[in-house]
């Protein structure tokens, strides 16, 4: 059972925030969304603070010493620990987003599959499961799930994703909760772990039925 923390509240402690990760991880992989040494973790612990899992190991197979302390900026807090290669974009959600209290990133076949065949957005509409992200109290809804280039330079592609939340924050709906990187993975953030979990639950399900509904409409 994960603790869960006040939304917009950042984890109370390390060792809190490495349980937490550890669990989340663990999900993840029964579902087969972190394959191979696949995805990253993350939970904000203070303006100054971020757990984030170590770079390359699996994530389903974490313990504590897959977690490490960057700062709000990503550095490691002890030197020579080697966090996330993408420790960038876990940094740039809590920039961005205040209330952001964790960040999950999966590798799932569907949110590959799906992203390499989409324009710059998979469209998600009709579906009960939208109830999880925020605003939408209805299925009758929609939400524009934005699809960026994937890129192994990481802040180049932290600029990209922030262009697309300036472009979302002007439009009805605001910026969701989370975007694909092409032929990657998704990134889902929300103010706690058990809220990030869910919106990734959420969001995986109704990209398997996307990608299921157009398998069998062709
Ligand atoms: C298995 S390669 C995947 C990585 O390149 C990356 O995309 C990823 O999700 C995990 O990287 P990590 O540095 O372990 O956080
Ligand atoms: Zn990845």
């Amino acid at each position: 059972m994960l603790a869960r923390a006040r939304p917009g509240a950042v984890a109370e402690s390390l060792t809190a925030a490495t349980e937490a990760i550890i669990a989340a991880g663990r999900r993840m992989d029964r579902f087969g969304w972190v394959p191979a040494t696949a995805g990253n973790i993350s939970i904000r612990l203070s303006a100054t603070g971020i757990a984030i899992t170590r770079s390359g190991g699996h994530k389903g197979f974490l313990d504590s010493s897959g977690v490490i302390l960057v700062d709000a900026e990503g550095r490691p807090l002890t030197p020579g620990d080697r966090a996330s290669a993408e420790t960038g974009l876990h940094c740039g959600i809590y920039r961005r987003f205040p209330e952001a209290g964790a960040v999950l990133h999966g590798h799932s076949p569907a949110a590959t599959v799906l992203s390499r065949v989409s324009g710059d957005a998979i469209r998600l509409a009709g579906y009960e499961l939208l109830k999880a992200f925020p605003g939408l109290p209805t299925h009758e809804a929609a939400i524009d799930l934005p699809v960026v280039a994937n890129d192994q330079d990481i802040p180049r592609l932290q600029g990209v994703v922030e262009a697309r939340w300036r472009e979302a924050a002007g439009q009805p709906g605001g910026v969701v909760p989370g975007y694909v990187i092409r032929g990657h993975g998704v990134y889902v953030w929300a103010a706690d772990m058990p809220g990030a979990l869910t919106r990734l639950e959420a969001l995986e399900f109704m990209l398997a039925c996307e990608l299921e509904q157009r398998r069998i409409a062709r």
